[in-house]
């Protein structure tokens, strides 16, 4: 552990581990408050993979986005000759996955609240230049049952006025089509993605389905969405318009997130079966 990070944070008990670091709770020393400090180990990145130079962008996202009420704060970063530390807001170690799984469907007025926030994080990254590339449930933490949190700009990309990216980065369920057929593309990725996690919440599972990534992608770049009948009927029609402009495979035609925004199921609390 760096000396600095030790000196103004006492480190607690390890809270979570991912493919390049450890997260641990920590205090301020000053302060007393708790905080998780993410640690990336430097060896595991070395090289002139995507990854290893998106890993070490994370730090200057955040920095660039902060702060934002449903985005991970950065406080402070740390580097020694190892890792990379990054003390952010400590949230509850549940994720939009884990609740999934808890519940099986959300009620479409909860899902309703958390998306809207997700949505709010998505639109102000895409105002700061940000395009996330990894938007799914276990990047959407909880920091408490109606609060949500985007987190992971490990993929993240920073673009100036509307440049397109390539290469594909994503996760198969969430991944855009365009990125698939090896387009270039844009922000809209998020959409796309955010879309599919809003269908999951309402549905219980994803729109484009395949036994193997070959499969799913298959199914995405099909982009035939359905509803079907035994579990939407109790879903508004509101949200399934919502739906089609999100999971639309033109990306000219896809809503912004700003878009998203402001379409009725987010704007009006009355419509459709939002009080289920
Ligand atoms: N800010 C946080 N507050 C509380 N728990 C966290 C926080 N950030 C991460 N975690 C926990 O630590 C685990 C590892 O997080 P990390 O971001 O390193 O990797 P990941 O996103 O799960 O995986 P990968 O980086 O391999 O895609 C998470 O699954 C979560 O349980």
């Amino acid at each position: 552990m760096s000396e600095a990070l030790n000196r103004d944070y006492l480190i607690c008990e390890e809270i979570g581990r991912g493919r390049f670091g450890t997260v641990f709770r920590c205090t301020s020393r000053s302060t007393g408050d708790s905080f998780a400090v993410k640690s990336i180990d430097k060896s595991l990145t070395s090289g002139d993979s995507l990854d290893a130079q998106c890993l070490l962008m994370e730090p200057k996202i955040l920095h660039l986005l902060s702060p934002h009420p449903h985005i991970i704060q950065l406080y402070n970063l740390y580097e020694d000759e190892a890792h990379l530390h990054m003390v952010i807001d400590l949230c509850s170690g549940e994720d939009l996955h884990n609740l999934i799984i808890a519940n099986g469907v959300i009620p479409e007025a909860e899902a309703r609240l958390l998306f809207t926030q997700l949505m709010r994080a998505v639109s102000h990254c895409h105002k700061c230049g940000v395009v996330h590339r990894d938007i799914k449930p276990d990047n959407i933490l909880l920091e408490s049952r109606n609060t949500v949190k985007l987190a992971d700009f490990g993929s993240a990309e920073v673009v100036m006025d509307g440049e397109m990216m390539n290469g594909v980065v994503g996760t198969p369920y969430y991944v855009a089509p365009e990125v698939l057929l090896g387009r270039e593309y844009g922000e809209k990725v998020d959409v796309w993605s955010a879309g599919v996690v809003l269908y999951i919440m309402l549905a219980g599972f994803p729109p484009f389905y395949g036994e193997t990534a070959l499969e799913i992608f298959e199914a995405v770049l099909r982009g035939n969405l359905r509803f079907p009948v035994t579990t939407f009927q109790g879903v508004s029609p509101t949200v399934k318009d919502l739906l089609r402009r999100m999971l639309c495979k033109d990306v000219s035609k896809r809503f912004s997130a700003e878009q998203v925004l402001r379409h009725p199921w987010i704007t009006n609390e009355e419509s459709g079966a939002g009080s289920s």
